[in-house]
Parts: structure tokens; sequence; C-alpha cells
């Protein structure tokens, strides 16, 4: 916790009232003669979970690779902590944020250890020079909170989906983010599964990261969620708690397809 931002410029006119980890402001992204997102808002708390859903194509991916810096912002700006976030991928790590992937993006051949040892690795130098006895006791640290302890020294690629998605929210976890990236976690896991990741996003909420998280399995959204935005066609059509959203007729026509009563 507590990452100094860097590679960024800290807004002097900044306001002495605690900044949103992260505020989304009026955000277009356009791809050539597509609009992705058309002045997107919204803020996510400290401590607070924010999911965004959507059909599909709706943007939320592109809401998450904009916050990285990995996808030109049109219009509209990008704060976390209070600093505008660079239009460019790098340094994520130094300024608290980490993300896992819907793809999980591990390194199958190395063990679940050597992976959650990456970022660490990254941040400390980067190749066997980070590999530390401290950089060991923090990965093996976060394994254990996940219940990943006795998987530490099994390769990746032998495991069962479920424990390599663990594994992903490991390495994401590792670097005492202060907001972190969900992309589909509970996506291709069993109800057991879903309910433990439901506790372990909640306990990292109280720890005081916030996450955000994008989401199509909308029983452990609801479940989870202190907000909810709606994205359609790049659009923010609805926000706010999960009742409310339950009960916006908008988003049953867009998401659920089902037209409201006239
Ligand atoms: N790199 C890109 N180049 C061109 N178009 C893109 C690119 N990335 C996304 N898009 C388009 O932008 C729109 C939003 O895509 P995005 O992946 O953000 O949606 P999504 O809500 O995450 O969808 P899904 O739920 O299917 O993952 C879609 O029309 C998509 O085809």
């Amino acid at each position: 916790m507590n990452h100094m931002p860097s590679g960024v410029e800290p807004d002097s006119t900044a306001a002495s009232a605690p900044e949103p980890r992260l505020r989304v402001d009026q955000l277009t992204v356009r791809f050539g003669g597509l609009t992705a997102l058309e002045a997107v808002s919204f803020e996510v708390g400290r401590g607070e979970v924010v999911a965004l859903i959507g059909p599909n194509g709706a943007g939320k991916t592109t809401v998450f690779n904009a916050v990285c810096g990995l996808v030109r912002r049109a219009a509209g700006g990008i704060r976390i902590d209070g600093a505008t976030a660079p239009n460019r991928p790098t340094g994520l790590v130094g300024r608290g944020v980490a993300r896992t992937l819907q793809g999980l993006g591990l390194f199958d051949s190395l063990t679940v250890l050597e992976n959650v040892l990456v970022p660490l690795q990254a941040q400390r130098g980067g190749g066997g020079a980070g590999r530390t006895a401290d950089a060991e006791d923090t990965a093996s640290g976060c394994l254990a909170q996940l219940g990943l302890a006795h998987l530490a020294a099994v390769p990746v690629a032998a495991l069962p989906y479920p424990e390599r998605k663990r594994v992903a929210l490991a390495r994401a976890l590792v670097t005492d983010p202060d907001l972190l990236l969900l992309d589909e976690p509970a996506g291709g896991l069993g109800e057991e599964d879903i309910e433990a990741l439901g506790a372990a996003v909640r306990e990292v909420a109280a720890s005081g990261c916030s996450v955000l998280l994008v989401e199509h399995h909308v029983d452990f959204v609801m479940g989870v969620a202190d907000r909810i935005v709606v994205l359609d066609f790049g659009r923010v059509i609805a926000c706010g708690t999960p009742d409310e959203v339950r009960a916006d007729p908008r988003v049953e026509e867009a998401y659920l397809g089902i037209e409201p009563a006239a």
C-alpha cells in the first residue's frame, strides 16, 4: 500500500478532500471509425468493489485497457489517487495497479511460486537478481492467503483451471496493489470456486484495496460489488448499488434482452 505515483504529474489544483482511487472522467476511445467508449465517467472509492457489466462489445475491456494505458484516449481523463494516469502502459505496479487477464497469461512451464515471483522480480530489478529470500517470503505468503501454498512447486501446466485462476489472482495481489483490475474472474469456475472467489475479493477490499472487475456472471456481481456500472454500446446506461441496477428497466432491456413493460 501507499504507492507513490511515478511517471505521473500530480495536479497542483488537487483539493485536500481524498480523491477516489480511480476516477474515469468523460473517457472516449475510438478504433478508427468505431467509438468503443463515449464520455464514460465513474469512480472507484478506496476499498470499494465496482463491477463493470454490459453485453458483449459494450466496451468493458476497453475501459480496463484505457486505465492501463494500453489504448489511446481520444478524449477524457483517468486519475489514479488524484494523479493523471499516463497514456502508456508503463509503471503500473509502481502506481499500485495490478490486473488479471481473461486469458490468465501465466507461464505454463514455470511453477506456481515462480509465476507469482515474476512481478516482484520485475519490480525489484528483473531477472534472477529479483529472486531474493524476501521476495520468496512475500510470494509464499500470498500463495498461503489464497490456499495455494501446497502447490508452490507444481508447474502451472499441471493444474486444473480453477487453480490456475487462483494463481493468476495471487500474481496480481503479490505486489500489494491499491487498485486491482479483475477481468472476468468468475469465468469458467463452478459455484464453489465462485463463492471462494467472492470471499477473496471482499477480503482484498476490506484491506483497503479498490477493486474494479469486469464480469458476465450476474449472480457473482450482485453478491460481491458495492456498486455496478452498466455499459451498452460504449456508454454508461446505469450506475448504482446492485439493488438499484437490478431494478433498472434499461439494464434488463440492454443486458438481459427483455423489453421494458409499456
Ligand atoms: N483493438 C481494437 N481494434 C478495433 N476494435 C476494437 C479493438 N478492441 C475492441 N474493439 C471494439 O470495441 C468495442 C468494445 O470492445 P470491448 O472488448 O471493450 O467490449 P467488451 O464489453 O469487453 O466485450 P466482451 O464482453 O465480449 O469481452 C467492440 O465493438 C470491439 O469490437
